[in-house]
């Protein structure tokens, strides 16, 4: 007799991890958000954030400015310290970055006239693994050289980062993120500032992403293209008004209570 998944599971997608073995068990590749609080001394940003997520999901984070989306990504980049609550990264506390985790900032953030080519940057994927006593090897050339042809780069890796278009900057610093080995992509609006062909090219890259395994967190500002690119959604406005798929927890009423004043 043929088995069917219940009803309510028919639709996810089968559970695959990034990077291979050790991930049949319940908390390997998990991510796990606890009563999240995390303020800039007396502006609270953010408060009883709580959601878990496993790899090969996509998530938008969504809210009004000043929501705390950066604050959540940074926080889960392990660049913010919170104030009270917990992050689990495969069942541990995250206390410090990890180089499982890459954190893309928002393109405004970035120094596009900082000199560096596109391989360059890529480059530096490959130092949070060296570690200060191993030398750059063979092997990270290797996983270098992959980043750029999974990322469509190789013919502009000899160009400055100044020079690309908004769709390549990104791509450049995904490539950056898969070059790292990353099992997380935290990207901060990745969309902006992209046009349309640009904005469907990286739909389809992170759907590969996700495919393979990898686990994208995205703060998103588009309210009509959350359906369809992403997984899961995270609505927040300081506090968590609701996790879960998109399909079921992005409705007209959460979105309001987000929105609205
Ligand atoms: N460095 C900082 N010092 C003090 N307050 C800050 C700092 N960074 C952010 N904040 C405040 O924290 C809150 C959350 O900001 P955050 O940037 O996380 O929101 P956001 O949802 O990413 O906003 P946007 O959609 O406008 O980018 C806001 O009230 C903001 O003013």
């Amino acid at each position: 007799m043929v088995k069917h998944a219940p009803p309510d599971q028919a639709h996810r997608k089968e559970h695959v991890c990034w990077g291979g073995g050790g991930c049949t068990h319940s908390h390997a590749h998990r991510l796990e958000v606890n009563n999240l609080r995390v303020s800039y001394q007396e502006v609270l940003a953010l408060d009883g954030i709580t959601f878990g997520t496993e790899c090969g999901r996509s998530i938008a984070l969504i809210g009004p400015n000043g929501a705390g989306k950066s604050t959540l990504l940074k926080a889960l980049a392990g660049l913010l310290r919170a104030d009270s609550g917990s992050i689990l990264w495969r069942g541990k506390p995250l206390t410090r970055s990890s180089y499982e985790i890459a954190y893309l900032p928002q393109r405004g953030d970035v120094d596009w006239n900082f000199p560096i080519t596109v391989r360059g940057l890529v480059e530096m994927g490959r130092y949070p693994n060296l570690g200060w006593w191993r030398k750059y090897s063979r092997h990270d050339a290797e996983i270098v050289q992959r980043a750029l042809t999974t990322m469509n780069l190789l013919d502009l890796q000899d160009r400055q980062i100044s020079a690309l278009s908004g769709g390549q900057q990104q791509r450049t610093f995904i490539a950056r993120a898969l070059a790292q080995e990353a099992h997380v992509l935290l990207l901060d609006e990745p969309f902006t500032g992209l046009d349309r062909p640009a904005q469907q090219n990286l739909a389809r890259l992170f759907r590969e992403l996700t495919a393979e395994g990898r686990l994208l967190i995205a703060s998103h500002h588009d309210l009509q293209t959350v359906e369809g690119n992403f997984d899961d959604v995270l609505l927040i406005k300081r506090t968590q008004v609701v996790f879960g798929e998109v399909a079921t927890a992005f409705t007209p009423e959460r979105i309001a209570e987000a929105y609205d004043h």
